[in-house]
């Protein structure tokens, strides 16, 4: 692909070539179909809490520290590459939510010839694994049909894709009858996306870590990076800083129910995610039958679409 040069000619070989990759990568990572399905060898954590978040970073870049000093669960710590072997889960209790923290060992370069350090590679690691960060879905719809074949239209320029380009990735995935509709200028990688379904699309903080370790002038270029944490672990520098942002990027509600004609229980909020905060939402993490006698709520706050008139 680095050495096809990029025009309107080759647009369309270049499509079908990150659509080959893209299958490719999809069976590398496929779990082996035959064998009986692994324990997982310590990387299994049960799923707890109202968020879960993950620490995903370089050996020794100071991981379990971080997690001893926010959830008070031990992780050892040593000077040495590869300490932590298995994921060690501790939680967060934060403005009454429950989130799970993640400790996992390290991760290095799965390719050779990388050359980027730090951001780039672990962004490069986890996209490889189908994982978008920072990243809204592509906005555009798919639609396979029986017959008709490839019809592409879009309500606005578009710089990327072609019919010639749409065609070359769908005829890879042996699809021939389809509708594509774009709403924005969309590349073909997010085509592909949206054919292989399965992306992960998560938001993902930036932690940069032993700040004590550094010039006030390099923290002041960090501090102005878009999605950077800066924190130093060991000392407890700016670990309210991070807590916050963790906070902003999970995008969670806290719902607190209210008995008629009394206050609110600010105690004990539900806590729905990002993806699943509407009223029936609410209700299924209550009972799972309470749908089925729900007749009306009454809703109040900043989060609310419609707030109810005072009680
Ligand atoms: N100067 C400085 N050192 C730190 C800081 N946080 C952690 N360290 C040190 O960095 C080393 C590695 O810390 P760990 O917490 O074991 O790092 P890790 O990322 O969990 O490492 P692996 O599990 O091996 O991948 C230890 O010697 C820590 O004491 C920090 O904020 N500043
Ligand atoms: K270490
Ligand atoms: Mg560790």
């Amino acid at each position: 692909m680095a050495r096809t040069q990029k025009n309107k000619a080759t647009a369309h070989h270049l499509g079908l070539l990150k659509a080959k990759l893209a299958k490719l990568r999809r069976e590398l990572i496929a779990p082996p179909s035959k064998g009986g399905g692994g324990a997982g060898e310590g990387f299994d954590v049960t799923k707890s809490g109202d968020a879960r978040v993950g620490l995903v970073g370089f050996p020794s870049v100071g991981k379990s520290t971080l997690l001893n000093k926010l959830t008070g669960t031990f992780s050892e710590v040593a000077s040495y590459e590869f300490t932590t072997l298995t994921c060690i889960p501790g939680v967060i209790m934060y403005r009454g939510a429950k989130i799970q923290l993640l400790d996992l060992p390290g991760i290095i370069e799965g390719a050779k010839d990388g050359k980027g350090r730090g951001r780039q590679v672990i962004k490069k690691e986890l996209e490889g694994f189908g994982i978008r960060l920072n990243k809204e879905p592509p906005n555009l719809t798919f639609r396979r049909k029986d017959k008709g074949g490839i019809n592409f239209t879009s309500t606005v320029t578009n710089t990327h894709l072609d019919l010639d380009t749409v065609k070359a990735i769908c005829s890879e995935y042996r699809i021939h009858n389809a509708d594509v509709n774009l709403r924005y200028d969309a590349t073909a990688d997010d085509l592909i996306d949206i054919i292989e379904g399965s992306r992960v699309y998560m938001p993902c903080i930036y932690v940069v870590n032993k700040i004590d370790q550094i010039t006030l002038e390099e923290l002041e270029i960090l501090d102005k990076l878009p999605h950077y944490c800066p924190i130093s672990a060991h000392l407890e520098w700016n670990l309210d800083g991070l807590l916050d942002k963790i906070w902003e990027y999970l995008n969670l509600t806290r719902i607190y129910t209210k008995p008629k004609g009394m206050n609110p229980d600010y105690e004990d909020p539900v806590i729905l995610s990002s993806k699943k905060k509407t009223v029936e939402d609410f209700c299924n993490r209550i009972h799972k039958d309470m749908l089925k006698q729900f007749k009306y709520a009454l809703v109040w706050g900043s989060s609310a679409k419609h707030t109810s008139p005072k009680e």
